[in-house]
């Protein structure tokens, strides 16, 4: 059987048939000595046989099919209570008979409801007897005679053994499910961490395949793609702010002549120069645009300061040497500007005006900066 095929209390149901069991079949013999010396019907034998032989098969048979076993037992051990008592005042109160099953009412009682148990049996035994004198009225002989006192010690005895033993068991396998218990609280600790460090993984991960996606392989400068997503955001921005915001577009001159003269690779590597060279402020968004040409997005920043550093890239880029192998590359960049709002209130407004200026700039001659017009 599955745990969770367990039925709640059947522990209870299981512990206590045992006992009973065991307790009544002892009381069967040991009543039963008591009795032989006296004169009781045949009616009282049989109830005497019932109570104490079949009884206990009756209660477990019915806690089986309880469906709260644990409350269904506690009822049981009323009853069994009450009966004892009953028992005790049928064969006026025996001494030593009385106090064993008064102990072991007591007992059972307080292993499930502690002190407050050992007054709720004694008030069901006392039930029991008011019952039986009620009906009978109040006979007592106290005397039983040695063999059955004897044999009555030995039964309390046993009964006592019998109830230990059981809690000890039960105490050795609560040891065992709190060890499995805490072992498997520890797995699961370790399973979660594994688990929380994947999920940290797993998020760095998107962290970089998104910032992959917005990035240029060769330069790692922002891709047209990201452009084209944050201009308006920037745009909005700039003009909710009431800012001016600039677009410096710029294109190497005569590239294709650096592929056909120093290789492709040459080529790839004065791309990446001009890249580190815009890549310098961190509050810019500097983009391969196309193939050779590149775009600084510049908010809040107004067209004269973009001009001067359109003007320092170009001087700058101008007095560049780039070594490649043997060779020393010298290249130089047009540039075209346009700002928000003078040059256009929207991106492909901007972008226009910024593309005519670098047309300007290469038409005139290269290796200049345009404003746009
Ligand atoms: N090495 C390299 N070359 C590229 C890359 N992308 C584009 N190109 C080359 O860039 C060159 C651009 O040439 P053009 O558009 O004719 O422009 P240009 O030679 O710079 O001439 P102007 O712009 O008029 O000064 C082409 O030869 C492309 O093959 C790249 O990623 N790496």
């Amino acid at each position: 059987m599955s745990l969770t095929e367990v039925k709640p209390g059947s522990w209870i149901v299981q512990m206590n048939y045992r006992n009973r069991s065991v307790f009544f079949a002892l009381l069967f013999v040991a009543l039963g000595a008591h009795m032989a010396s006296k004169d009781y019907s045949v009616m009282v034998w049989s109830f005497f046989a019932l109570q104490f032989l079949v009884y206990p098969h009756v209660l477990y048979w019915r806690a089986k099919r309880a469906s709260d076993a644990g409350r269904t037992e506690l009822n049981h051990m009323l009853l069994d209570t009450l009966m004892l008592g009953v028992w005790a005042a049928v064969l006026e109160f025996p001494l030593w008979i009385t106090f064993i099953l008064v102990v072991a009412s007591t007992i059972n009682l307080a292993m499930f409801r502690g002190l407050k148990g050992v007054l709720i049996a004694l008030a069901v035994m006392a039930t029991g007897v008011s019952m039986v004198v009620a009906t009978t009225g109040l006979h007592v002989s106290l005397h039983t005679s040695g063999p059955v006192t004897a044999f009555n010690i030995a039964c309390i005895f046993l009964y006592l053994m019998v109830v230990a033993s059981g809690a000890h068991t039960r105490t050795l396998k609560l040891q065992e499910t709190r060890v499995r218990l805490r072992s498997s609280e520890q797995a699961l600790q370790s399973a979660n961490l594994i688990l929380k460090q994947q999920l940290d993984e797993i998020h760095a991960l998107q962290i970089r395949l998104r910032e992959q996606a917005n990035r240029d392989a060769l330069t790692g400068l922002y891709n047209r793609r990201y452009l084209d997503s944050t201009m308006a955001r920037e745009l909005a921005r700039c003009q909710r702010d009431g800012q001016a915001l600039s677009l410096i577009l710029m294109d190497i001159d005569h590239f294709k002549q650096i592929n056909d003269t120093y290789g492709h690779q040459a080529g790839d590597e004065v791309l990446k120069h001009l890249a580190m060279m815009l890549q310098t402020r961190a509050t810019d968004i500097a983009c391969r645009y196309g193939g050779e040409e590149f775009l600084l997005l510049l908010p809040g920043m107004q067209q004269v300061v973009a001009q001067e550093r359109a003007e320092l890239y170009r001087k700058t880029f101008e007095k560049t040497v780039i070594t490649f192998g043997d060779f020393r590359i010298q290249v130089t960049l047009s540039v075209g500007i346009a700002t928000y709002p003078g040059h256009g209130v929207t991106s492909d407004a901007l972008f226009r005006s910024a593309d005519q200026a670098l047309y300007r700039a290469k038409s005139g001659g290269r290796n200049r900066v345009m404003v746009a017009q």
